[in-house]
Formats: structure tokens, C-alpha cells, sequence
């Protein structure tokens, strides 16, 4: 069973095969009973429907032409070379006070979904209606300072699938809008149905590569499938999207891995700046020390004034100690000095956040390769992971950084930040189609307890929901 399949089934206790089964077996008995009740026509051909409804459209015998498909390079976005440009418009973002009321308590997996929400989702809009806008959810009442504590052990742990999928409306409803607005356009499937498809999915940042191998192998099916109806398109879409991102990550091991020893475990994060990688340290801190973990961080980013403040802030918010040194201090040395105490004093974990940006790239580079020299010298098998953080509402960008983060520092793992903003949500696509590097945490919010372990099929529903909820209501 594909990914799209096992996500249906979970989640509307039926499959696509099942459908047709129940489909054709109904069909059959409409047929029956027409059979008895009709006096005078008899078909004599079963294919040829007399009358087609207004949704049916033709596929067009030139579908079958693969190298006849114009292909538009100027749809392409261009990717930015630079990273430092690109840091440069997230900058604002650094300014930001941490003044959101603190949240509490880790929300622990979920394996079963709670029976309400089943019916819930199988009451979602079908495909072929367009997809409103969600209301925003309620904002969390703010905290007062010094009641934090009191409202830390009260407040209800989230569930995992609730955040993602309140995390994801945005993307959602982002997509699922484009997406109704191709269907819209509709007609027949013909070449201007796959330029626009092609199109559809660039900008929902899948990848170019991507867009243009779900295009192609779509011909095929669109045929196979006999898909006729809007619907029935529709369903071959989704279904493409999610099974092949499903076949692409067989091999992915998407855990985060530890010390096999008593010696503590080492991540290591890298990223541009504003990408969200002290918020990220902050909140798995707070994961960790709620688990009971003894927790140090370290303020490797001595190059942007207020870093080390900023990484202070979170020590206090978590409760947790960090090691820091003056600005402009050798971020390879407070390194050093956080590995040795994180041994002699018997942390369990460090977190060590990186500067983003340095007076040029190739320093930066450089200077990470000289912290993980540093890190090995004194614990061979670490760091354990080496996790870079990704804006996903950068979209295509964020493709261009991790190619270039992972020539220098070999990355193990993807932390994608900002999914509850205004992500395209496809770059989670391209990131496992082409960079084949394991995204390992999503941000799904700013409050401590908005970070997940990545889970792709909840994250494909929090995606998709009402494409594939919708393909069962054909
Ligand atoms: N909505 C949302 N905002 C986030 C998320 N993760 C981080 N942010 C915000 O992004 C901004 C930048 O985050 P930082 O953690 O400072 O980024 P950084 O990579 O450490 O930046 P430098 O320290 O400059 O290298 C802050 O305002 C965070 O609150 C997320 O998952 N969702």
C-alpha cells in the first residue's frame, strides 16, 4: 500500500481500492436495476455513455506525446547563490523579544486517532469546492510573568496531531486555494493541463526537478487511472504527490540519534541567521530538561551582537545553564570549554547554536568546520547530529542553503522552522526528492513546546487534508 493509501486509510478507515470496489460493486447494481426496469434501450456499447456531464473532460490523444511538452525554464524561481543575501531580509526577525507567554509540557506522540476527529475529517470539503479560509485559531491568553511557573504545570500538553494540524492551515489553505484555482481552470486534459500543473507545483515549491518528474509520470496515470472527471484528476494528483514523496524516503531514518555511552550527546546547529536556530536550541532544551535530561547549551554565535543574550534569555526561560563568553570571543574555544564541562560535570546533552552569519561565507564555513574539529578532538563520536535549520517559508532558498551548508559541513538532519507561517509546505518535497537529507524537527509556532519530531505522514495529512479526505467523497 502507498503512502497516500496508508494515510487515507488511517485517517477515513477506507482506501482508494476499497472505494473502487464499493464504486463499481454500486455501479453494478444501478446497472441491475436498470436493467429490469428499462423497457426499450439497450446499450449495446458500455463505453460509450450517451450523454457526458458538464464535469467530464477528454483526454486528449496527444497526452500520450511526452517530448511535445513545452517546458517553461522562466517559471523556474531563480536561486539565490548568496546566503548572505538571503539572510540579510530575515534580519528583522532577529529583533524580536521573546515576551510570548511560556508554554509547557512536551506533547508525547499520538499513535491512534481519536475517533472524533475521524469524523471530523470525513465531513471536510470535497476537492472540487474551494477551500475557505480556516478561522484562525483562538491566540493563547497571555501569561503573567510571574504566574509562568504556576501556568507551566497546568497547561495541557498539545498532541501531536493537533499541532500539525493547526500548525499547517496556512500552508494548507494556501496550497489547497491554488490548487482549486488550476482545477477551476480546467477543461481537458490536454498540454496547457501539464504547464499548468508544472507551474502549480513550482510555486508551491516542490522543486523543479520534482515538478517536472510528477508531470511526466502524471501523463501516464492520468490515462491508466482513465481519469476523466475533475475529481478523479485530482485524486491522481495528490495520490502522485504523496506516494512518490512516500517511495523517496523509504531509506530515511528521520530519528534524532544520541551518545551510545555515558559521554554527553552533541548537536550541533548550523543555519542562516534568522532562520531560527537559537529559538530552535531553546525549545528542544526545554524538551529535554522536562525529560529529565541534564541540559547545557552553548553560545557559539559570538559574531551578532545580542546572540549570546538572546541564547541567555532561553537558559532562564528552560532553567538550564550556558556556556558563553565575551562577544567576539573565538566560538571554537567557548565550544571547547562547553565539551569539557558538558564531560567533567556529566550533562547528558549539549546543544551548541552557531553563528548564521560572518563577515563572509567561506569564514563561516571555515569556522564550523574548526568547532566540529574541535567537538571530535574530545569526543570522537560526536557531535551526534549536525542539524541545519531551515526558514521553510524561504521556500526555494532554503533548497540553495542546504546544498550549500551540506558541501562544507556535512549535515545529518534537517530542523524546518516557520511551517505555521506561510510556507508553500511543497519544500518538505524537495528536500527529500532532492537533497535526500532526513528533515528530523519541524517548527510549527514560537512558543516552547511548538517544535515536533518530523512525522511524514502526519505531516503529509496536515498538508493535504481535505485533497485526500476529499478524494473519498468523489
Ligand atoms: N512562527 C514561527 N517563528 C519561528 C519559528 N522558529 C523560530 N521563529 C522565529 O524566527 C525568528 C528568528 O529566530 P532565531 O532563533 O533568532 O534565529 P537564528 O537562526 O538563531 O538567528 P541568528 O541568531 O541571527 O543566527 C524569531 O523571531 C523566532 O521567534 C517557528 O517554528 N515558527
Amino acid at each position: 500500500m502507498g503512502l497516500f493509501d496508508r494515510i487515507k486509510k488511517a485517517f477515513t478507515g477506507k482506501d482508494d481500492s476499497e472505494e473502487k470496489d464499493l464504486e463499481s460493486k454500486s455501479q453494478e447494481e444501478t446497472t441491475q436495476e436498470s436493467d429490469k426496469t428499462s423497457e426499450t434501450t439497450e446499450q449495446t456499447d458500455e463505453t460509450d455513455v450517451p450523454k457526458k456531464s458538464d464535469e467530464e473532460i477528454s483526454v486528449e490523444s496527444k497526452v500520450d506525446d511526452k517530448d511535445e511538452e513545452p517546458v517553461e525554464n522562466s517559471q523556474v524561481d531563480e536561486i539565490s547563490e548568496d546566503t548572505e543575501s538571503d539572510s540579510s531580509d530575515l534580519k528583522q526577525a532577529d529583533e524580536t523579544e521573546f515576551t510570548e507567554p511560556i508554554e509547557s509540557s512536551q506533547g508525547e506522540p499520538v499513535s491512534e486517532i481519536p475517533e472524533s476527529q475521524q469524523n471530523e475529517t470525513e465531513d471536510e470539503n470535497s476537492v472540487e469546492e474551494p477551500i475557505t479560509e480556516e478561522p484562525e485559531s483562538k491566540e493563547p491568553e497571555p501569561v503573567d510573568e510571574e504566574n509562568n511557573e504556576e501556568s507551566t504545570e497546568d497547561s495541557e500538553p498539545k498532541d501531536d496531531l493537533k499541532e500539525y494540524d493547526e500548525g499547517l492551515k496556512k500552508s494548507r489553505n494556501s496550497f489547497g486555494a491554488r490548487f482549486n484555482r488550476f482545477l477551476a481552470n480546467f477543461r481537458s486534459v490536454d498540454e496547457d493541463f501539464f504547464d499548468d500543473l508544472e507551474e502549480l507545483l513550482i510555486e508551491s515549491d516542490v522543486g523543479y526537478e520534482t515538478a517536472m518528474r510528477i508531470s511526466d509520470e502524471l501523463r501516464e496515470e492520468v490515462k491508466l487511472e482513465n481519469a476523466k472527471k475533475k475529481s478523479d484528476v485530482s485524486n491522481v494528483i495528490v495520490k502522485k504527490l504523496v506516494d512518490m514523496y512516500g517511495e523517496e524516503g523509504k531509506e530515511e531514518d528521520n530519528s534524532l540519534k544520541f551518545s551510545t555511552d555515558k559521554t554527553p550527546t552533541i548537536f550541533l546547529f548550523v543555519g542562516v541567521n534568522g532562520a531560527g536556530k537559537t529559538t530552535t536550541v531553546g525549545k528542544l532544551a526545554h524538551r529535554y530538561q522536562q525529560q529529565g535530561k541534564k541540559v547545557l547549551l552553548a553560545a557559539a554565535d559570538t559574531f551578532r551582537a545580542g546572540a549570546i543574550e538572546q541564547l541567555q534569555e532561553w537558559g532562564k526561560r528552560d532553567g538550564v545553564p550556558v556556556q558563553a563568553s565575551k562577544a567576539h570571543t573565538d566560538p571554537a574555544s567557548v565550544v571547547y570549554d562547553a565539551v569539557e564541562r558538558a564531560i567533567k560535570e556529566e550533562f547528558d546533552v549539549l546543544l551548541v547554536d552557531t553563528a548564521g552569519r560572518l563577515q563572509n561565507k567561506e569564514g563561516l564555513m571555515r569556522e564550523l568546520e574548526k568547532i566540529k574539529r574541535v567537538i571530535t578532538r574530545e569526543l570522537p563520536d560526536a557531535p551526534q547530529e549536525v542539524l541545519l535549520v531551515l526558514d521553510g517559508s524561504t521556500g526555494q532558498n532554503a533548497l540553495s542553503q542546504a546544498k550549500q551548508f551540506n558541501e562544507t559541513t556535512k549535515v545529518s538532519g534537517i530542523v524546518l522552522t516557520k511551517l505555521d507561517g506561510s510556507s508553500q509546505g511543497g519544500i518538505v518535497l524537495a528536500i527529500r526528492n532532492e537533497l535526500h537529507i532526513p528533515v528530523k524537527l519541524v517548527g510549527l509556532g514560537e512558543q516552547m513546546d511548538d517544535l515536533r519530531d518530523f512525522d511524514p505522514e502526519k505531516f503529509i495529512y496536515g498538508l493535504f487534508k481535505e485533497l485526500i479526505v476529499g478524494a473519498s467523497n468523489k
